[in-house]
This record gives C-alpha cells, sequence and structure tokens, in this order.
C-alpha cells in the first residue's frame, strides 16, 4: 500500500523507569519498555486513514524476556517499531550512569542534538530517520556524554550526497561550538578533505604524509593519475 503520511499517537517511555511491581513482595521493579494507550494509523495515497494499532498497553520489565505474539497482520512488528526509541532517549541513553539529574540529562541532550543540527527530531523513533540523520543522532549521544575525542570510522559510506553533507557540516559545527572537541575522521571520500583541517595519508601500515589536507588531496590525486597513466600505457 502507497502511503503519503504516517500519523502516530502515542505515550512511551523506554528505561530507565521504576514502577510498583505486583510480584510476590511488592518490590520496586525496574520498568524497561513501557507504552501507553499507543495509536498508529496510516494515511493512503487515497486520503482514508487506517488504523493498525488501537489503544496498546504493554509494560516489560527489566531484564526479562518476554514474547509478542499474534495472527499474522495483527500489529506486532508496527508495535514493535513504535515503540523503537526517539531520539532523545537514543541520546540519553549514555548518560544513565552518570547520576545526574533528569534537568540535567534533558539540557546536555538539546545541547548536544542542537549542535548537530537535530533539534527539532527529538521525539522522532530513531529507526524513521535517515542514515545521515542517524550518524548525527549518534554524535550526538557522544557530545552529550561530553566526549572530546571523537573517532568517526567511514560515517558517510553508504550516504548519499546531502546526507552526507549533513554530517560533515554537524560534525564541523560541533568543533566550531565547543572549541575543545577533536574529531580524526576515516574516508575513502576525497571531496570530504576539502573540510578537514588536515589529513594523515597512509600504505601499508604506514604514515606515509601527515600534514594539511590540501597538499594530502595534491598527493593522492598525483599518485591516482600515475596510476592510471601506468595501467593505460
Ligand atoms: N506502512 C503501512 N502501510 C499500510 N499498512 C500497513 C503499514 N504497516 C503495517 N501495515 C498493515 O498493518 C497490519 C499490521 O502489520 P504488522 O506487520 O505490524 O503485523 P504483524 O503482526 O507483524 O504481521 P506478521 O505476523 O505477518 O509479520 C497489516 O495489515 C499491515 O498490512
Amino acid at each position: 500500500m502507497n502511503l503519503s503520511t504516517l500519523a502516530r499517537t502515542s505515550l512511551l517511555h523506554l528505561s530507565p523507569l521504576r514502577s510498583t511491581s505486583s510480584t510476590r513482595d511488592n518490590a520496586t521493579e525496574s520498568v524497561a519498555i513501557e507504552g501507553r494507550n499507543i495509536n498508529f494509523s496510516v494515511n493512503t495515497r487515497q486520503g482514508r486513514i487506517v488504523p493498525i494499532l488501537k489503544d496498546c498497553s504493554i509494560r516489560i520489565p527489566s531484564g526479562q524476556l518476554w514474547m509478542l505474539l499474534g495472527p499474522n497482520g495483527c500489529g506486532k512488528s508496527t508495535l514493535l517499531k513504535v515503540v523503537m526509541p526517539t531520539v532523545e532517549a537514543d541520546v540519553a541513553f549514555g548518560l544513565g550512569r552518570l547520576n545526574l539529574t533528569n534537568s540535567e540529562v534533558r539540557s546536555r541532550v538539546s545541547k548536544a542534538l542542537e549542535a548537530v543540527g537535530m533539534s527539532e527530531y527529538l521525539q522522532r523513533p530513531v529507526q524513521t530517520l535517515s542514515g545521515g540523520q542517524k550518524q548525527r543522532v549518534a554524535i550526538a549521544g557522544a557530545l552529550a556524554e561530553a566526549c572530546k575525542v571523537l573517532l568517526l570510522d567511514e560515517l558517510t559510506t553508504f550516504l548519499d550526497e546531502s546526507d552526507q553533507m549533513g554530517v560533515i557540516k554537524a560534525v564541523q559545527n560541533l568543533l566550531d561550538i565547543s572549541g575543545e572537541v577533536t574529531a580524526l575522521w576515516v574516508t575513502h571520500r576525497l571531496e570530504e578533505l576539502e573540510y578537514a583541517d588536515g589529513a594523515v595519508y597512509m600504505e601499508d601500515g604506514r604514515v606515509i604524509m601527515h600534514g594539511d589536507a590540501a597538499s594530502i588531496n595534491k598527493f593522492i590525486k598525483a599518485k591516482q593519475s600515475s596510476y592510471i597513466n601506468r595501467i593505460n600505457s
């Protein structure tokens, strides 16, 4: 079925949540996934609204294995996608171990998302983002944890040109804003050198050249044309 838009209303929490358990000892147990009254509909191209999830509520305690069952087409996969973490939960994930207050967590998440140009995606499920947007959210996660060094391995390999630029610009922007974050970016794409302050070129386990990005670009291009000339001769 072709869709023009997706509509979703839900109240969803992903860990860490505390709730009163109905278990034998009435102990407080941690809830990893909780969705309340989740509704999800799709709008067809013909303008018809098709309800898929109808007022679903689930509560899954931390550290347990639960199964989701039901006949084909009843909505299991859709429910799973809708309970996928939001951008906000994803960026906040690594902060769980830092013993921060909720307002500190919110402030860090919002600053990190701002730095990568993703503020307006706070409540979007990560799974609905493009590849480049997901990379930017991952970078925001590192930033929220106050990482001072980012080691970024081929972030843009499978991205189209606009996503590729979005990620490069997000990294550049956060370096400009923070003034104290350093990034080392692994790439095969020579055109990305235009955005680098410096570069390192390796061959066969050795650093062959280390310096300004323009000189390294020139060096690699000269090597490439000499190689092409050799195989054409
Ligand atoms: N994007 C969509 N557009 C239109 N209909 C959709 C969309 N996503 C899901 N549906 C419909 O919603 C219903 C639930 O689909 P879903 O894949 O969640 O079911 P399921 O329980 O996981 O099925 P199965 O057991 O066959 O994998 C199906 O009728 C499906 O065709």
